[in-house]
């Protein structure tokens, strides 16, 4: 029986499969979360039928085109991604945000705009995100929430119809899922949006840029000439007619496979320009050790099956820590991943997730204010948990390979942005096995 389809591991458990030499694969990565769920808000709030093609399948789409449905757009599938008929925005309706950020800070700025209540819930964790500067922004912004005090899920927001808009003064510094989701409905509000930030500095920066592109491309006026300001025009939301790219962040565990078991990983259709932040793993992985190759036909990544410690501000890119940290815990030397203190309110607390679980393998890792230190040091194996969290189950499979006896704690957790990551993943180590 092979490793990946043990059946002595606990309930809950996966056996992580292990690499017994150089993995080569050519992974078709789905499509970006993130490009996808900004899509889907845009093309609800669009004045015409919208075209989105490859879109990512996931929990945090197929939550997002829930939630939209439940406001009034229609999203019919057809060959090749998903047709989104906008209608008005209706009040009386449920948003399950499970633990997608997007779900959770794009929608309640659309539902604003609804003609009556619309209640937002999640999973436990999704509780515990930072929500309240959201909360706090669209009372600014002339609509009522009503949140119990918390400042947290679950909340209801209650639209008349229109939003008033205008300026408002948040601060950022815990996501710039913030911003983003304030943009992307504000051209809808009577006098369009103006967002100041006010704080320490706002984390995932290009994220913030992606939404800006992907509103221009839909006709929609803005000026992010100030540094930490936004402003959004009033005006109507072109249709788009969009081809998702692959998720680049989701690369990431394919690409470290290559890098740590020194073989080779190609991407098809990573893109020669691309909003999204995932295409620094170029520049981080080169960095750690690897051979990155991009051209027309994608991405290749090889490596020699030795990881260099890296020290690396990931400020602009946190999504990309779990799998750059287990990378790093089997590196030649230390590594020390900073401005990452907002991971802390991210699906879990991935600094604190990541400590415990990579040293509970044997690791060396070590909390600092706005990150972690990795010194290599020998792995074992153990269980790795999840916490609900895509990211680090990713980086227990990617230690699994070299690391033998690992078992990652609930794997379908992937499920967040990847169907059927175990699979996909099985698949390329055993692809290596009859090599
Ligand atoms: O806008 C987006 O699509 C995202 C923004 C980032 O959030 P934070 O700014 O909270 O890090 C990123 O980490 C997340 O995975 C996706
Ligand atoms: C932070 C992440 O997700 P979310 O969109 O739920 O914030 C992530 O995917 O790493």
């Amino acid at each position: 029986m092979s490793k990946t389809s043990m059946t002595e591991t606990a309930p809950g458990l996966w056996a992580a499969p292990h690499a017994s030499g150089p993995i080569t694969a050519t992974v078709t990565v789905p499509g970006s979360k993130s490009l996808t769920n900004r899509a889907l808000v845009l093309a609800a709030l669009a004045s015409g039928r919208s075209r989105i093609g490859h879109p990512l399948v996931a929990r945090d789409t197929a939550l997002m085109r829930r939630a939209l449905t439940g406001l009034g757009a229609r999203i019919d599938d057809d060959e090749h991604g998903w047709v989104v008929t906008p209608g008005p925005v209706r009040g009386d309706a449920d948003v399950d945000c499970g633990l997608a950020g997007t779900v959770m800070r794009f929608v309640p700025p659309l539902a604003a705009l609804a003609d009556g209540e619309v209640r937002f819930d999640g999973d436990a964790h999704a509780r515990e995100r930072p929500m309240g500067t959201v909360i706090g922004a669209l009372r600014g912004l002339g609509a009522a929430v009503d949140d119990g005090g918390r400042g947290a899920l679950p909340f209801a927001v209650s639209g008349t119809g229109a939003v008033p808009g205008g300026d408002v003064t948040i601060d950022a510094s815990a996501s710039s899922q913030f911003v983003s989701g304030l943009l992307l409905s504000g051209a809808r509000y009577d006098d369009g949006v103006t967002v100041h930030h006010d704080g320490k500095p706002v984390p995932s920066l290009p994220h913030i840029d992606m939404t800006v592109g992907m509103l221009r491309d839909c006709a929609v006026e803005v000026d992010d000439e100030t540094a930490n300001t936004w402003r959004v025009r009033p005006g109507p939301v072109a249709a788009l007619d969009l081809d998702v790219e692959p998720d680049l962040s989701n690369a990431a565990p394919f690409l470290a496979a290559a890098l740590i078991t020194g073989g080779r990983v190609h991407v098809p259709r990573w893109p020669a320009v691309t909003t999204q932040p995932g295409d620094t793993l170029r520049d981080l992985l080169s960095r750690m050790g690897a051979d990155c190759e991009l051209d027309a036909a994608g991405l290749t990544v090889r490596g020699d099956g030795r990881v260099r410690g890296i020290d690396a501000d990931l400020h602009d890119v946190g999504e990309l820590t779990p799998v750059l940290a287990a990378l790093a815990a089997v590196a030649d030397g230390p590594s020390h991943l900073r401005g990452i203190a907002h991971l802390r309110g991210h699906e879990t607390d991935r600094l604190a997730a990541l400590t415990a679980e990579i040293n509970g393998l044997g690791g060396d890792v070590a909390e600092t204010d706005d990150g972690l230190t990795v010194r290599p040091a020998p792995l074992h194996g153990g269980v790795f948990h999840s916490y609900a969290d895509h990211r680090m189950a990713q980086a227990g499979a990617v230690l699994g390979l070299v690391v033998p006896g690992v078992e990652v704690e609930d794997i379908a957790t992937t499920s967040k942005t990847l169907p059927d990551f175990p699979g996909l993943w099985t698949r390329i180590v055993e692809a290596e096995r009859t090599a």
